[in-house]
């Protein structure tokens, strides 16, 4: 959470700003999940008392403004794409837009190269005598993998040799409206019928919901994975199915399920039989760009030496993974398409992770690890060991996924240790998510289900996010510039080193504040 500007010739010589001076400690605060809507009951940060980040409004408007999170402003492929975590934090990051996994690997598919690299060329002599795998999110949230991806990769892998295919799904409802799984495991099913008429053997052969079975994160619950690799690889779970269909349909009949936290499920054939269990000689593709939540499962099935569970068998296959996850790990070794090489970003120095309460539901809990993370960056503030303290404060988002209404901040703590040490602080989001709960048509007027009940956002958003500078270090007479209405996170990386007393180098998206004379 501490990171050092670039200084002199480490790593790259930056220009003096010529107004602003160095050796203040900037404090950034990312509060992440928190975009700006119009207040309305469905708006938690209007619905929350937020008195830190109202006064800043307020209080100076000038050094308070909008920037965009979402879209093409953070290199996803469209603006109808929400913003992520993943996506927001490489913008604010690396100060430039770049293409990122979604869009990448839509180049790739688009262009067929993804047939003809070296991932694909790798798992291809599996195809002869083996099944191909695919694993991964049936969704198209656009967050961790897309729909339309998935069918072009089961087309184009059926026209270049695959003959059996098994797919296993994993249900969404976080990045898209709970219950959708439904007509994605009808439209799936649809396109695998296409390939079987063609003589493809195509079928679902497992699944389960994401946050319980395979697609857990930051190695918080391993157990998570198993239950996928139960079902994937050994082709054994709780709930026995003849077809993908019937099994979210019928899982989906306990009041209490969701898509996100459907049971494993296999589907069998007639004398029930699993009709997909990975084997050896088969080739594997985890279907996901995004990394954080593919990186246990590939771990597991790549490393020889593993021991977070009992694996119970390890086939030999061909793996490949949509893009390399890992990229000091080298994890996969294989991968589909190459993931975007960011240069000459901001140098990371030191990180430290408060880990997450596990087994505890977000919205039970909502003020997670808030109050712990703040005192950290406090601490490491007033230490004034460090040029910048970068802090991530999960709650807006982690409740935002939930949909329950309730949240606290903490970011006081923060402002307070930056007032002390006479700091600069910058408080940021990485994505919307928090300020709006409720799925709502083309007017904005929020959609009911058949009972009358609003329909539940448990996404991200489009929605811009704020930004805010102060401190009892900011020279004054800085203030945002007027000029850059489209701005975006990949404009706060220039901004941030103008504050540290340097010029941003010229490739980066320019600078969002000013220097007038008062
Ligand atoms: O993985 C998740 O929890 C969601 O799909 C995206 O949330 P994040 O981008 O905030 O991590
Ligand atoms: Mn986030
Ligand atoms: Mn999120």
């Amino acid at each position: 959470m501490a990171t050092r500007p670039p200084s002199e010739g480490k790593p790259w010589d930056l220009a003096a700003h010529p107004r602003l001076g160095k050796g203040k400690v900037v404090g950034v605060v990312v509060l992440d999940g928190w975009g700006e809507a119009p207040p309305d009951p469905f708006n938690c940060i209007h619905a929350a008392e937020t008195p830190t980040i109202d006064a800043l409004k307020k209080g100076a408007p000038e050094r308070w403004r909008l920037i965009k999170a979402h879209g093409t402003a953070v290199g996803l492929p469209t603006d109808d794409d929400m913003g992520n975590s993943e996506v927001g934090h490489n913008a604010l990051g690396a100060g430039q837009i770049y293409a990122q996994g979604a869009k990448l690997v839509d180049l790739a598919l688009a262009s067929g190269k993804i047939f003809e690299g070296e991932g694909f060329k790798y798992i291809q002599p599996s195809f002869d005598n083996g099944t191909l795998h695919l694993i991964g999110l049936l969704s198209d949230g656009g967050v961790h993998s897309r729909f339309d991806q998935l069918q072009l990769l089961l087309k184009g892998a059926s026209e270049h040799g695959a003959k059996r295919i098994r797919v296993h799904a994993l249900t969404d409802g976080r990045d898209v409206l709970d219950g959708s799984s439904v007509r994605f495991v009808e439209m799936l099913e649809d396109d695998l019928a296409k390939l079987r008429e063609k003589g493809v053997d195509a079928r679902v052969a497992s699944g389960g919901g994401r946050m319980y079975v395979t697609m857990d994160r930051y190695e918080n619950d391993w157990q998570v994975v198993k239950r996928g690799w139960d079902a994937h690889v050994l082709g054994e779970a709780p709930h026995k199915f003849k077809n993908a269909l019937e099994a979210v349909k019928k899982l989906r009949e306990d009041p209490k399920a969701n898509d996100q936290y459907l049971p494993p499920f296999v589907i069998v054939d007639e004398s029930g039989k699993p009709v997909g269990p990975i084997q050896d000689g088969d080739a594997v593709v985890t279907f996901n760009f995004r990394a954080d939540r593919m990186v246990m499962l590939a771990k597991a099935l790549e490393y020889d030496n593993f021991d977070r569970f009992d694996r119970v068998r390890f086939p030999k296959i061909r793996y490949a993974g949509m893009l390399q996850y890992d990229g000091e790990l080298k994890l996969p070794s294989h991968y589909l398409v190459a993931p975007p090489e960011i240069e000459r970003t901001s140098d990371l120095e030191k990180y430290e992770e408060i880990p997450s309460d596990i087994g505890i539901p977000f919205n039970e809990q909502p003020k997670m690890k808030a109050l712990e993370i703040a005192h950290k960056a406090r601490d490491a503030i007033l230490s004034r060991e460090f040029d910048q303290v970068r802090v991530n404060i999960a709650n807006g988002d982690m409740v935002g996924h939930t949909g329950d209404i309730e949240a606290t901040i903490v970011g006081k703590i923060i402002l307070d240790a930056i007032e002390q040490v006479g700091g600069i602080f910058v408080l940021t989001a990485d994505h919307g998510n928090a300020e709006d709960m409720a799925k709502r048509d083309k007017s904005g007027k929020p959609l009911r289900d058949k009972d009358g009940k609003v329909q539940t956002l448990t996404s991200h958003t489009l929605n811009p996010v704020p930004i805010a500078i102060g401190g009892p270090g900011l020279a004054p007479g800085v203030r945002f510039r007027t000029d850059l209405r489209d701005a975006g996170l990949a404009n706060v990386a220039a901004t941030i080193m103008n504050l540290h007393g340097f010029e941003a180098p010229d490739h980066y998206e320019p600078t969002l504040i000013e220097v007038v004379d008062n």
